[in-house]
């Protein structure tokens, strides 16, 4: 079956009202593939402007969201309030949450569940250090984070996968096309374990250093169903990587 191709523009920690309207301004004038489905992640105190001024073919991400349904979780914002303000997705176990913010693979794993069960999409991240890539280690470590995640028994058709090399974000550094290629194949293959379905339907993202030069070629290649992108979607290019497809 044909994946939908899918591209995230995960803003972080960055933007101000101001910079965010203009983001929203032109991607609402722009002519957008509509055989590619987009999903922006502001900062969460960004997400209802966003939604609500953003078109409604694009889809609203939150960067993060708890797992219980309400309570005494200083900080944290929970699946029914996402809704409550139309956002439907949210990324979950990015590299700088697990690392910066400690969250284990147990943690991000709980959390999607959560998120699948009650009904929001999750954009899913993995990925390994340079020294894991060196040790020639990268695949038992997203194994591992894929085998937590299994787990706990997600609604599978709710999440898209992200592959974000860390040693690729923000770095400038992007993987080659084989090096992208070969572990979304190791993902599509460990896939097949949950089931054959599982496996033909999941979109399987790369982000990393993602930009309108280099996302042709990556999206060639035959296990590369989109991109998680970071830094080139807080700009007016972010418009090309959603038709490097056309
Ligand atoms: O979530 C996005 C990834 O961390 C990639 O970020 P980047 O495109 O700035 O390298």
């Amino acid at each position: 079956m044909a994946r939908k191709f899918f591209v995230g523009g995960n803003f972080k920690m960055n933007g101000t009202l101001s910079s965010i309207k203009e983001i929203v301004e032109n991607l609402n004038k722009s002519e957008l593939d509509s055989n590619v489905e987009v999903v922006v992640s502001p900062p969460s105190l960004y997400l209802l402007p966003t939604r609500e001024h953003l078109r409604k073919e694009i889809e609203v991400a939150a960067q993060n969201v708890f797992d219980k349904p309400n309570g005494a979780f200083t900080g944290e914002i929970s699946v029914s309030q996402l809704k409550d303000s139309n956002i439907t997705w949210t990324i979950l176990g990015h590299s700088e949450r697990r690392t910066i913010l400690g969250e284990s693979d147990e943690v991000v794993s709980t959390k999607t569940k959560y998120a699948t069960d009650n009904g929001l999409g999750v954009i899913w991240c993995c990925g390994e250090s340079l020294e894991e890539r060196e040790a020639g280690n990268t695949i038992s470590v997203i194994t591992k984070q894929l085998d937590s995640l299994k787990s706990k028994n997600p609604d599978w058709s709710k999440i898209v996968i992200a592959y974000e090399p860390i040693w690729a974000i923000g770095t400038g550094k992007v993987a080659t096309t084989q090096q992208a290629q070969d572990v979304h194949k190791a993902i599509r293959d460990w896939l097949k374990g949950v089931s054959d379905k599982v496996s033909d339907e999941t979109r399987i993202l790369y982000g990393g250093s993602v930009n309108e030069s280099n996302c042709g070629e990556l999206s060639k290649q035959p296990d590369i169903d989109g991109f998680l992108v970071g830094g080139a979607s807080l700009k007016p290019a972010f418009v090309k990587i959603i038709n490097c497809h056309q």
